[in-house]
């Protein structure tokens, strides 16, 4: 793949602190491709042997998503990942944007209390979506939340823009936030996202570098903290895997890659241009 001039000499300064780098990740539309049920999302089949071999050539490999921890770790082959990797390698998992954590060493998994205000929301939840002709629309208890999948009912775009201002009101009346997605609209609780994620796992591995790459809304603060620390010195790549149903992240991105394909392709290239120097 070629790079875009600029997006290439980001590269190429990050690559001379690959031994120093966080290469930190969004799950959904990133290294699993976007279907209509979220249980069925399993990571690229390519996914875990590029980031084991990655991992062993970076100070750490750090999944940042929406997703509960513990199941990004199954649904991203997390455990196998872990057991292919070399002695001093690191995966980091943050999972609801922050709040849960798990990692390759521990393979502990570390999650708060459930924020108060969900379960009234959730009392509440049925009656809204009939209110908004959405009664259909699929509910993932996330545990820390509640995500309302549009999906997969017959206008997903239309119902996504009815619920979203209700969900809002909804969620500020019991001191929740609303997190919008990829016809997904997760209620959760507010304060954490992923650039504190992403700050909280570069300060933790004293990372030198840092590349991000995610495809959603919700990794635009990932993006935001990434480029602030870049301002700050640290070589950064902002990697975007591109889809028709989100632009945002395309539009500040370094680079745009073909989907979870694209983005696992130059973190291949990424693995072994590091170990090649
Ligand atoms: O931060 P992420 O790893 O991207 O997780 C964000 C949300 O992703 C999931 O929903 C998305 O993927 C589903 C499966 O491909 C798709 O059906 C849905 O339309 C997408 O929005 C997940 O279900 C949510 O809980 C995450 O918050």
């Amino acid at each position: 793949m070629d790079l875009p001039e600029q997006a290439r000499a980001r590269y190429d300064a990050l690559l001379a602190v690959a031994d120093r780098t966080v290469v930190g990740l969004d799950f959904d539309g990133t290294l699993a491709p976007i279907v209509d049920d979220p249980a069925q999302a399993h990571v690229h089949p390519d996914g875990p042997a590029v980031l084991a071999r990655l991992a062993a050539q970076v100070r750490a490999v750090a999944i940042i998503t929406g997703r509960p921890a513990r199941q990004v770790v199954e649904l991203g082959r997390l455990d196998d990942v872990a057991d292919r990797l070399s002695p001093g390698a690191e995966l980091l998992v943050r999972g609801q944007y922050g709040h849960e954590q798990w990692d390759s060493t521990t393979r502990e998994f570390r999650s708060p209390d459930v924020p108060p205000g969900l379960a009234a929301f959730a009392d509440e939840l049925p009656d809204l979506l009939a209110a908004e002709d959405a009664a259909d629309a699929f509910v993932e208890d996330k545990g820390l939340a509640l995500a309302v999948h549009t999906r997969r009912l017959d206008a997903p775009a239309d119902a996504f823009a009815r619920l979203e201002p209700r969900l809002a009101d909804a969620a500020e009346r019991h001191g929740l936030g609303l997190e919008p997605g990829k016809f997904v609209l997760e209620v959760r609780s507010p304060g954490m996202h992923k650039g504190h994620a992403l700050r909280e796992v570069v300060a933790t591995t004293g990372a030198g570098g840092v590349l991000f790459g995610g495809d959603d809304l919700g990794d635009l603060e990932a993006f935001e903290a990434a480029r602030a620390l870049g301002e700050q010195g640290l070589p950064t790549l902002l990697v975007c895997s591109g889809s028709v149903e989100e632009q945002a992240l395309a539009d500040v991105a370094d680079v745009v890659v073909p989907g979870p394909q694209g983005m696992l392709d130059l973190l291949r290239r990424l693995a072994a241009d590091a170990a090649a120097r």
